[in-house]
């Protein structure tokens, strides 16, 4: 028999775990939103088998219920679908970037038939949309459950199993220690992008030149201040007190640098950086970081440059489509490993194939 899955919000997440999971040939999706449009727009991107603005109808046959709607009005969604008629063992759950304040709220407002999952992909975008959404978003990102005690382990388990269509890594974490979590790493970062932004954007009234001058660097670390104003509005206010005690840390932190400028402590200000590129450095990479990446090939080549860019020329003319290059290893004296990232296993394949053929060792693993 069929599994039939509700989204509630097919916006960008929503959409990019319908178009996952939908992959599953026993599982039927089923779409809600607030706007027909959107859901008109689903369907002609065929993100959904069915869509309706009605929300009795679209979760009455519902198995599994993927809350995908904005944070503040996910605890809507929870009060209405209280009211509604659901399967039995029906699961609910959200992809809501807070966790406490959501899985605290489901827990007393939801009746105990119901199975409440709180559910977090650690991967987004700072588009919006359906139109933005694709299949493979969350691949190799963490995809956090937060299940509370007592949660049947049964249920957990058919979650994650569903969402290994993700090609995310499930991981269970505690809400609240998710909280802390993910707003040092990913809620207090925002504020910071958009408040570096906003002060560069009062020098501009000043002088034009600092608009013309904010490339690299800037830029970089300023990408995720072109996210949704209304999402991470809803984000804080969710994570507030943990927010204001990073925003104290910071603080300190942030006095502690002008301390050492103030005194002119050369050798302390590079170990400043040097502490903070160490960190940096040791992160996993977005692709990779979370799985080992399934769709890696290694070569062996000379150490020339030139023959990077010969596999890159010979994979494209094939269009075999990568994700990543990277060398391993590079020695004057010895053959360097490059590693290639693949989208798909059809296209690692394909181009295994191709480079042997054209006389190059190629391995699966490192
Ligand atoms: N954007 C990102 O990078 C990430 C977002 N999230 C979380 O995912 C959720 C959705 O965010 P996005 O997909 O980025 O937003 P989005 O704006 O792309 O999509 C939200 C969708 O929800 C619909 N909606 C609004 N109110 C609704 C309601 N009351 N009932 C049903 N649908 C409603 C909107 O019409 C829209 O289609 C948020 O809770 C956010 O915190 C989680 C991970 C990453
Ligand atoms: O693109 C980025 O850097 C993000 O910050 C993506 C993101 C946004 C919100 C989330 O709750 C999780 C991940």
């Amino acid at each position: 028999m069929k599994t039939t899955i509700t989204i509630i919000g097919v916006g960008l997440i929503g959409g990019s775990v319908a178009l996952a999971l939908r992959k599953d040939p026993q599982v039927r999706i089923v779409g809600f939103d607030v706007r027909q449009d959107t859901l008109d727009k689903a369907l002609t991107l065929g993100v959904l088998h069915a869509g309706t603005t009605d929300l009795q109808t679209a979760v009455r046959e519902a198995n599994v219920i993927i809350v995908a709607a904005p944070v503040e009005q996910i605890y809507a969604t929870l009060d209405r679908l209280t009211e509604l008629s659901l399967q039995p063992g029906v699961i609910i759950t959200d992809v809501g970037s807070t966790k406490s304040g959501i899985v605290r709220y489901a827990q007393e407002k939801l009746p105990r038939e119901v199975t409440f999952i709180g559910g977090h992909p650690m991967a987004g975008s700072h588009k919006s949309g359906v139109e933005a959404a694709s299949d493979r978003l969350f691949e190799n990102a963490y995809y956090v459950l937060t299940p509370a005690e007592g949660t049947p382990e049964h249920q957990v388990e058919r979650l994650v199993s569903l969402l290994s269509y993700t090609r995310a890594n499930v991981v269970r974490m505690d809400p609240n220690e998710h909280d802390k979590v993910v707003g040092a790493v990913s809620h207090f970062p925002h504020i910071l992008a958009s408040a570096l932004v906003n002060l560069v954007a009062g020098y501009e009234d000043e002088n034009a030149w600092h608009h013309r001058l904010a490339a690299g660097g800037f830029r970089d670390i300023t990408r995720i201040a072109s996210s949704n104003p209304r999402m991470w509005r809803d984000v804080l206010l969710n994570n507030r007190e943990h927010l204001l005690c990073i925003a104290e840390d910071w603080a300190r932190a942030l006095d502690e640098v002008i301390e050492l400028i103030k005194d002119r402590e050369a050798e302390k200000i590079e170990d400043f950086f040097r502490t903070a590129r160490e960190f940096r450095d040791g992160l996993p990479e977005r692709k990779k970081g979370a799985v080992p990446a399934l769709y890696d090939l290694y070569i062996d080549i000379p150490d020339h440059p030139g023959e990077i860019g010969r596999i890159a020329t010979l994979l494209g003319a094939k269009k075999i489509n990568i994700t990543n290059l990277q060398i391993q290893e590079t020695r004057e004296d010895i053959m360097g490993a490059l590693r290639i990232t693949f989208r798909n296993e059809s296209e690692m394949e394909k181009g295994e194939e191709l480079l042997q053929f054209f006389g190059y060792k190629v391995y699966k693993r490192g």
